[in-house]
């Protein structure tokens, strides 16, 4: 007997008080999917069991079967969930069921605006888990025992939702959780046989355990055709009511499509429908099967370095863990899904799977797996695809700097913004770009900006939009990065229009580059005096033919780093060797005329340093003197309106 019931009352940690509120007010449309969160949660309990009985196997042994039971009372309005899985000690209840562990919880619920509170796939997404159980009940009872510990170990957790919960110990006849809901007054509709059984079926079929639900008791008929009384002493008998087979196991024509999206929820906890997935069964050498699915959003954490991932690896259908990392390289990680090993040993460690051969061979398996998945997607369905681009393809882009061996493929993937349309949304892809190429045009030209806008309106853009070459438009963070690792594709290499020499020449006629050459002849002098005003900033002042409406811009060195790279690296405190960008003007520009004639030395070094100034601001540079850049552009204002 538990003779001191130590019984305490305890707060909900704040994320927890402003979840459950949002999720009873979100969800209240659909609320019976509190049943799927937590028969999901007892056969993951019972999961667990089953793996930490592989070492031990004592702890099975009073209750082998092991299963999930659905109960309901109609006389009392209450729903019982009760599974004979692992349990949880008196700690492990008040930490489960008090607080919420994920990492940018806090920040994720801060920052919902007003509207977003009532959005249920964005609570949805955040994963209800047991919480869901307050939608309908206005009180929860817990009573549970961890696998492995006496019976006057249990524990009984009790709450209504509001914000305290109170924990105290008891007797447990048997090992496992028993949650029961105590029915709102207006949700006792759930206290129902036949509902129950049809949530079952429609949400928890896949379930590899049984859910059982007491057998409906038909009485006997006795010699003249009425009832026999029923036994009202009889134990009451159970029965599966879900088909209780583990869903990869089954030939993929056998499972229809709401099958494998119910089992999507269960796996990944996520509320909507997943985008697609992908069940494959591997025999030969390593034997696995493995079902992938892409989600339809992304997670909130999606940018969290920690953020978990990763699939749930079971060996020989006994679950070994959950968010095993090792079978998808990174740049995967909004993947869910399950793999299942025939090869591995059931007492696996994570840090066997980093090092394991055939770990290995599964994860190069699986990452083509996906990129055939998303290359179908991608050619056969370029909505669901776009769709995808949309939500995920900043990941994609960590692709071919983190997996060389499938660089072509995933290029083939990637998707941009470019001068095609000028649209910010990213919906070209290589191959689009290569069918429009110019004749004669042998490299894929692209820009890289901070914003969209700056890349959208360089200067660097002038010859290239009047002489009809498309321009792949880059601003996110990470495209720098990902262009340093894109060498070519399909043959075609890839030339940042900010860098080197821009040569467009095999475009050009004998004509245009005799005229070319007589101008740079005769712009030499002008550029030698600006080079000697510019001298500290610049590595050198040349006429280029890149500009049409701009009077200057800067270009750096075709190998050096491009000039956002090397700001994003300074603000990150790395020295990095001096290296100074080419100014590059146009000689067909007004102003530059204009220097050439220009005989007061101090007005044309305010010039000169007026264009300097401009080019960086024009490639989104920050200048290192605006105040004086001011003064000096006042001045010239102030002479022009004398
Ligand atoms: N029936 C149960 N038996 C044993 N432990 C349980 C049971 N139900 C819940 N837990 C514990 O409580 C924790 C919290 O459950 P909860 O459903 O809130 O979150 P979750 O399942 O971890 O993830 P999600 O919020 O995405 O559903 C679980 O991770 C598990 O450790």
């Amino acid at each position: 007997m538990a003779t001191d019931t130590q019984k305490e009352t305890l707060g909900f940690q704040t994320e927890v008080k402003q979840l459950l509120h949002l999720m009873i007010h979100s969800l209240y449309s659909n609320k019976e999917i509190f049943l799927r969160e937590l028969i999901s949660n007892a056969s993951d309990a019972v999961d667990k069991l089953r793996f930490e009985s592989v070492a031990n196997a004592d702890l099975l042994a009073e209750d082998p079967s092991l299963r999930v039971r659905i109960e309901f009372d109609k006389e009392t309005n209450t729903v019982v969930i009760d599974d004979n899985g692992v349990g949880m000690s008196r700690e492990e209840a008040i930490t489960n069921l008090g607080t919420i562990a994920k990492s940018g919880t806090s920040s994720f619920l801060e920052q919902l605006s007003g509207d977003q509170k009532k959005d249920s796939q964005l609570i949805g997404q955040f994963g209800v888990g047991f919480y869901s159980a307050f939608i309908v009940a206005d009180k929860v009872t817990v009573e549970t025992r961890r696998a492995g510990v006496a019976a006057d170990q249990a524990v009984r957790w009790v709450s209504d939702g509001s914000g305290e919960f109170t924990i105290e110990n008891i007797d447990k006849e048997t090992r496992g959780t028993r949650i029961t809901l105590h029915l709102k007054a207006d949700e006792k509709d759930f206290a129902d046989n036949f509902r129950l059984r049809h949530l079952v079926t429609k949400y928890s079929d896949h379930i590899s355990i049984p859910v059982e639900m007491e057998k409906p008791v038909y009485p006997e008929m006795d010699e003249e055709g009425n009832p026999k009384p029923v036994d009202e002493n009889k134990a009451p008998e159970y029965e599966a009511v879900n088909s209780a087979k583990a869903l990869w196991t089954r030939p993929r024509n056998e499972v229809t499509d709401e099958e494998y999206q119910e089992f999507y929820k269960h796996i990944s906890h996520d509320y909507q429908e997943p985008l697609k997935w992908s069940h494959n069964k591997v025999e030969g050498k390593l034997e696995y099967s493995s079902l992938l699915y892409i989600p339809s959003k992304a997670p909130y954490d999606l940018w969290n370095r920690d953020m978990q991932r990763g699939l749930k690896l079971y060996v020989q259908r006994v679950f070994i863990m959950d968010e095993a990392e090792a079978f998808l390289p990174p740049y995967m990680r909004f993947v869910k899904g399950v793999v299942d090993s025939n090869d591995l040993s059931l007492n696996v460690s994570r840090e066997i799977l980093q090092n394991d051969h055939a770990v290995d061979s599964m994860r190069s398996a699986l990452t083509k797996r996906v990129l055939d998945m998303l290359g179908k997607m991608a050619k056969n369905e370029p909505e669901d695809y776009q769709k995808f681009w949309d939500e995920f393809g900043n990941v994609i882009k960590e692709g071919p700097a983190d997996d060389m061996g499938n660089k072509d493929k995933i290029a083939g993937l990637l998707r941009f913004s470019s001068t095609h349309t000028d649209a910010a949304a990213q919906t070209v892809s290589l191959a689009d770009y290569i069918e429009r190429m110019q004749e004669g045009q042998d490299k894929i030209y692209y820009i890289y900006a901070e914003s969209h806008n700056t890349a959208k309106n360089s200067p660097h853009l002038e010859i290239l939009r009047k002489k009809g070459f498309e321009v792949l438009l880059l601003s996110d963070r990470i495209d720098e990065w990902m262009m340093s690792s894109l060498q070519e594709f399909e043959g075609k290499s890839f030339q940042d229009v900010t860098k080197g020499k821009l040569d467009l020449a095999d475009q050009e006629n004998e004509e245009e580059k005799k005229e070319k050459e007589e101008k740079a002849e005769k712009m030499k002098p002008l550029l030698d005096r600006m080079k000697a005003v510019l001298n500290e900033k610049v590595a050198g002042v040349n006429s280029t033919d890149r500009l049409t409406n701009s009077p200057a811009c800067l270009v750096v060195g075709e190998y050096d780093m491009g000039l956002q790279m090397r700001r994003l690296l300074e603000q990150a405190g790395q020295k990095l060797p001096e290296s100074k960008p080419t100014l590059e003007v146009n000689p067909d520009h007004p102003i530059v005329a204009k220097m050439d004639t220009e005989t007061d030395e101090e007005r044309f070094s305010d010039m000169a340093w007026l264009l300097f100034e401009q080019a960086t601001l024009s490639e989104g540079g920050q200048l290192e003197d605006p105040a004086t850049f001011v003064s000096r552009m006042n001045k010239l204002i102030v002479q022009l309106s004398k």
